[in-house]
């Protein structure tokens, strides 16, 4: 059978995922099948000799003549796949992948067994979200809510889950755009979280090592969230001057429930008042380990760090063999009667972060951190 255009992109997201360097040999052979596949026989002049990339790619794709199209397809294909066999690629993301996002390499979306696992895959920045990424996943989103998936999954590359915001951000801002970055900004912020709000089938956070920021808010909007023993739930915000998003300041204190104050002594009447747990965490940037975050409400459950993805992966395509309309309406039952109030407070947290992304408090403490001064 013929490898279709889907099957296509798939290799070539898996290509992204390999973990052992395949040699230059087979990234030229790779380059060249590419070339004729998209392309056609090589249609370009001949680089000088001393252009040594460049000639060695056109010599690849040369030498493939007047292969046709759809055969350098198959062969792109089947070689991926040779690769992908004999590489020890992450576990939860080896299967072939569906869909490539447009404009960056740092999010690779892969559809397999009815699972969308959406990866973010900037490991070297602990996974940090670019505003290209926010885009990104609001489009695989989309997209996940309308593929043949029961089920979506969100994880990272790497060490890290995700370490929030990408700080840099908030750099090279010419003084006059302060203003006008901050409210597209906002905008960006709204609508990312809103597509979590009306993400119409399960959601399911892998959290494979730390998360921080609002990769740590956001998990009030999945409907599963498995973490390894080694992540930990971290949401430094008035260190950094910031304030809770993700609609962070209703789920939080609903999920996590009121630790209750006692004081006085026994000659004095006691009073007892009710904080939500979750202000120690969204005020004062306590960081949880997994195992208090599951006992507080965040995690749904914890792994041993050394079978996490195989358990993980192993529950989850199970859960994706069920009826996907009953899962989806179940969904929607137990979410649908908050969604509106969720829209209120995700607008409502945007706009006050809006104002604090301005302020002193924000500005010192993004430069500490790219000053290095600071590791939160
Ligand atoms: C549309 C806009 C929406 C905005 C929504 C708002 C969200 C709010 C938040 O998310 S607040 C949270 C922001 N995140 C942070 O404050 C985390 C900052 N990072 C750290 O504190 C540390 O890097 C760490 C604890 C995550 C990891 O520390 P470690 O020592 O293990 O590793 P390094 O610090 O050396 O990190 C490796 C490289 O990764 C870069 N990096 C890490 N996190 C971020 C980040 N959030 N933004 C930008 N860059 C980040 C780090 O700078 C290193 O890069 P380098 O190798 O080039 O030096």
């Amino acid at each position: 059978m013929r490898a279709s255009q889907k099957d296509f992109e798939n290799a070539m997201n898996q290509v992204k995922l390999l973990k052992k360097d395949p040699g230059n040999e087979v990234k030229l052979k790779l380059y060249a099948l590419y070339k004729q596949a998209t392309e056609g026989p090589c249609n370009v002049p001949k680089p000088g000799v001393l252009d040594f990339i460049n000639k060695a790619k056109w010599d690849a794709w040369h030498a493939l003549g007047s292969l046709p199209k759809e055969t350098s397809r198959q062969n792109y294909v089947d070689l991926v796949s040779s690769l992908s066999a004999s590489s020890e690629s992450s576990g939860q993301v080896t299967p072939a992948a569906d869909r490539k996002q447009p404009g960056s390499d740092a999010l690779v979306v892969t559809s397999q067994d009815g699972i969308t696992t959406i990866t973010l895959n900037r490991p070297d920045k602990k996974n940090a979200l670019t505003p290209q990424m926010y885009h990104d996943i609001m489009l695989a989103l989309e997209a996940a809510s309308k593929d043949d998936s029961a089920i979506a999954v969100l994880t990272g590359n790497g060490d890290y889950y995700c370490s929030g915001n990408d700080l840099t951000n908030f750099t090279d801002i010419p003084p006059g755009e302060v203003e006008d970055r901050a409210r597209s900004g906002a905008v960006l912020l709204r609508d990312f979280v809103d597509c979590f709000i009306d993400f119409p089938k399960p959601l399911v956070a892998v959290v494979n090592g730390p998360a921080v920021g609002i990769s740590v808010t956001l998990l009030g909007l999945f409907d599963i969230v498995y973490a390894t023993d080694r992540a930990t739930f971290h949401t430094p915000f008035s260190h950094l001057g910031q304030s809770p998003e993700g609609c962070s300041s209703y789920t939080f204190p609903k999920m996590m429930g009121p630790s209750k104050v006692i004081f006085g002594n026994l000659k004095t009447k006691c009073n007892v008042i009710s904080i939500p747990k979750a202000t120690e965490m969204l005020v004062f940037g306590k960081k949880l380990t997994a195992r208090e975050a599951c006992t507080q409400g965040l995690v749904t459950e914890v792994f041993p760090d050394s079978t996490f993805q195989k358990e993980v992966w192993v529950r989850l395509k199970a859960y994706s063999k069920l009826p996907p309309n009953a899962m989806r309406i179940s969904k929607q039952v137990i979410r649908n009667r908050e969604k509106e109030k969720l829209h209120a407070i995700n607008a409502e947290e945007s706009s006050i972060l809006q104002e604090r992304w301005l302020s002193d408090e924000c500005m010192n403490a993004i430069v500490n951190f790219l000053s290095k001064k600071a590791k939160l």
